[in-house]
């Protein structure tokens, strides 16, 4: 078996298509969403994913705010620019590009972000909301992988999801969206604590790798057919992605999002989603 590609990239494309009309539209009441971010050191991989977002802004006709500190940036300064986005009228929402320097509290700059522009959906406030299934901005991550799955018409539905991982973008509020009616999987969660990752993975129909371990997910533990995702971005020597997925599993399933070109683009798409979602809430529009 040869896994049919779950294309990232082509339905990234379709979701920006789709913005470009919802920000002219926009546009045309008066209101230009602005997606802002802040980045902080000069990680090379944290700055090229900052760039892309900002190239995607102007595709779909967006403004950006680009806003950087040093990486010797202390905690009051970075809790200064997060206070100053929440106050700029031209950003409708913003990401901290994660993860930050050693030695930031990262939750406490998280907790300050205006839950109404926190464009990752990762704010306390709107996590709860997801727990609680009100309104709001969804994880982009998550949300570009059922969006994923649901653009290439894999059932989701009834399906068993086992999730790698429990990390803050992805693992920890994935079976939060898989599990709401609308999705109505059933979701199992591994991690460094799990006992037989290769028995909990021969019963996934859908196995979402986001462990940031090259290669954790092998071909033998792959049920026959079953739908793969690999979040997981590692560097060889040569600075190429490995994902967390050997490989050799595209012999063995069904589905499998290519790494790079899978989730990646998808993240980046949903993010826009979120900025022009707000700013239609803004205006009464949503
Ligand atoms: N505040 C956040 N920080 C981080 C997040 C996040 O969702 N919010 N996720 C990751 C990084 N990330 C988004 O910021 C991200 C990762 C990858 C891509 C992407 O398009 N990747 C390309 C390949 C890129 C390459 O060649 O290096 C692909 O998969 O095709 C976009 C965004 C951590 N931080």
């Amino acid at each position: 078996m040869s896994a049919q590609i779950l294309d990232g990239k082509a339905t990234a494309a379709a979701i920006k298509s789709d913005l470009t009309a919802r920000v002219a539209a926009l546009k045309e009441r008066g209101v230009t969403p602005g997606l802002g971010t802040l980045l902080v050191g000069d990680d090379p991989g944290s700055r090229w994913y900052v760039n892309g977002k900002h190239r995607d802004c102007a595709q779909v006709g967006m403004a950006s705010i680009q806003r950087e500190l040093p990486a010797s940036a202390t905690q009051e300064e970075i809790e200064a620019v997060v206070r100053e986005l929440n106050d700029d009228p031209a950003c409708t929402g913003y990401i901290v590009q994660l993860p930050l320097p050693k030695g930031v509290d990262t939750n406490r700059v998280l907790e300050l972000i205006d839950p109404a522009k926190d464009a990752d959906g990762l704010h306390p406030t709107n996590l709860g909301r997801l727990v609680l299934n009100e309104t709001g901005p969804l994880p982009c991550t998550p949300n570009g992988i059922v969006t994923l799955l649901r653009h290439h018409g894999v059932e989701i539905n009834g399906a068993h999801v086992v999730v790698v991982g429990r990390g803050i973008t992805v693992g920890r509020s994935i079976p939060l969206l898989l599990t709401r009616k609308s999705e109505n999987a059933t979701v199992t969660q591994c991690h460094t604590g799990t006992r037989d990752l290769a028995a909990q993975l021969k019963q996934a129909d859908i196995i979402v790798a986001a462990a940031g371990v090259p290669g954790i997910v092998k071909p033998e533990y792959v049920k026959p057919g079953a739908a793969v995702l690999d979040v997981g971005v590692s560097r060889d020597e040569n600075g190429k992605i490995v994902g967390d997925v050997h490989p050799g599993v595209a012999e063995v399933a069904g589905w499998l999002s290519p790494n790079p070109g899978g989730v990646g683009p998808m993240t980046r798409a949903e993010l826009l989603v979120n900025v022009v979602e707000a700013a239609e809430r803004a205006v009464g529009a949503a």
